[in-house]
């Protein structure tokens, strides 16, 4: 039978949520619950937000915007999906989205990671591990309070987050690249499933330039845990489909599934330009392309930037035409988010929300709303497209596309 879709592309908006999800009172910025989040609906309303490809596709209604008007003639199917996963991080919504459903929530480390490992750190480097960063910091005012002090000691800067990861930046004069992806590659060994310390992420933060001025470089690497169980990746890789990723998707599947790797991005904007190149290389006639565009995310949510996430989803907006211009006529195009970041709530950390997903193909007749979903409706909706099985959970929703 032949598939409805020959080539699916899934744009992850890292951090992009669209309103406050059922369970907001049980997720956390400090002691504040997530209550009354939305990362596009409070840079509608506080910032302003023009997004005319996006309004075209349906954006505004999926919820009320401030900026953005609902159409009676969208250009594509929209919707907002839920979380069932115990997690609102990068891993956590990115799999389950994929088709896992994580009951176990990863460890945190609120109080900084335990003596013994950082030992043990230090005597794999020769380097001694800062102390006084050994706690949930913002990364980049982390090297701005303990970046002069490793350009003179070489110590390394261990912290973390509300999320389950272990950071470590290092300034690239002072401790090379090459040496700090040898080093997280130790912990991410010391710290697997079963280990005493188990950490779901291990990211390396290069950074340059002097006191006051430091700036972290395109050099940042997620050495991630592998998945746990098969996601529906696995079984397009393994019935013989291409499976390309663009930016941090090979990292936070650890590969897993993926076939074809575009490489990092330097910026949301290159990982679009990434994307353009992968819909015209020779051999992707079918398949899935997945890109994960992590700028809104680091540099705009978690700094509380309302300002810079409005600029970059306008920056987005305007490459939409050009990613559509590049589609075929059987393509399918889904828009979505991992998880919320709210540049205007409290805290500095993510925020427990619905994740927008927005649709587009050159086939669609009289696209419409869609009842509201879960994330792993995406991965089910693709796996009934291509005839392979879908994850553990997640309700196709093909038969609507029309
Ligand atoms: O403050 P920085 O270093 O950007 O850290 C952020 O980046 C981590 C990984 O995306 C998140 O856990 C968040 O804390
Ligand atoms: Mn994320
Ligand atoms: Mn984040």
């Amino acid at each position: 039978m032949s598939k409805k879709f020959g080539r699916v592309h899934v744009i992850v908006m890292d951090s992009a949520g669209i309103g406050e999800a059922p369970d907001a009172n049980r997720f956390f910025n400090q002691k504040t619950p997530d209550t009354g989040s939305n990362t596009i609906g409070h840079i509608s309303e506080k910032v302003g937000l023009e997004v005319p490809n996006f309004q075209k596709l349906g954006l505004g209604n999926i919820t009320p915007l401030k900026t953005v008007a609902p159409t009676d003639s969208p250009k594509g199917y929209t919707t907002k999906l839920q979380e069932v996963s115990e997690g609102k991080d990068t891993m956590t919504g990115h799999w389950e989205i994929m088709g896992l459903d994580i009951t176990n929530p990863f460890p945190v480390y609120p109080e900084g990671y335990p003596e013994e490992l950082l030992v043990k750190i230090e005597e794999f480097s020769g380097r001694k591990v800062i102390r006084e960063a050994n706690k949930p910091y913002s990364g980049t005012a982390v090297i701005e309070d303990f970046g002069p002090r490793q350009m003179e000691t070489g110590e390394l800067i261990i912290y973390t987050s509300a999320d389950p990861v272990l950071q470590i930046a290092a300034h690239e004069d002072v401790i090379p690249v090459d040496e700090l992806m040898k080093i997280c590659e130790y912990v991410r060994s010391i710290t697997l499933v079963g280990s005493q310390w188990m950490v779901g992420r291990i990211i390396a933060r290069p950074y340059v330039g002097t006191a006051g001025h430091f700036e972290r470089t395109a050099n940042r690497r997620d050495f991630a845990l592998a998945p746990f169980g098969k996601t529906v990746l696995n079984y397009l890789d393994e019935a013989g489909f291409p499976v390309i990723s663009v930016g941090k998707i090979h990292d936070i599947y650890d590969g897993q599934g993926i076939n074809k790797d575009m490489g990092h991005n330097l910026n949301d904007m290159d990982g679009v330009d990434r994307m353009l190149k992968a819909m015209t290389l020779p051999d992707f006639n079918e398949g899935l392309l997945f890109v994960n565009l992590v700028d809104f995310d680091a540099k705009y949510g978690h700094r509380r930037n309302p300002e810079g996430y409005r600029d970059a989803i306008q920056d987005l907006d305007g490459r939409l035409p050009e990613i559509m211009e590049a589609m075929r006529e059987d393509d399918l195009l889904m828009i979505t988010a991992d998880h919320g970041n709210d540049p205007t709530f409290v805290g500095t950390d993510h925020t427990r929300e619905y994740i927008p997903l927005v649709t587009f193909s050159k086939s669609f007749k009289t696209p419409k709303p869609l009842p509201i979903g879960h994330f792993a409706d995406i991965s089910a909706t693709i796996a009934e497209n291509f005839g392979v099985q879908k994850g553990e959970i997640g309700e196709s929703f093909l038969d609507e596309l029309v």
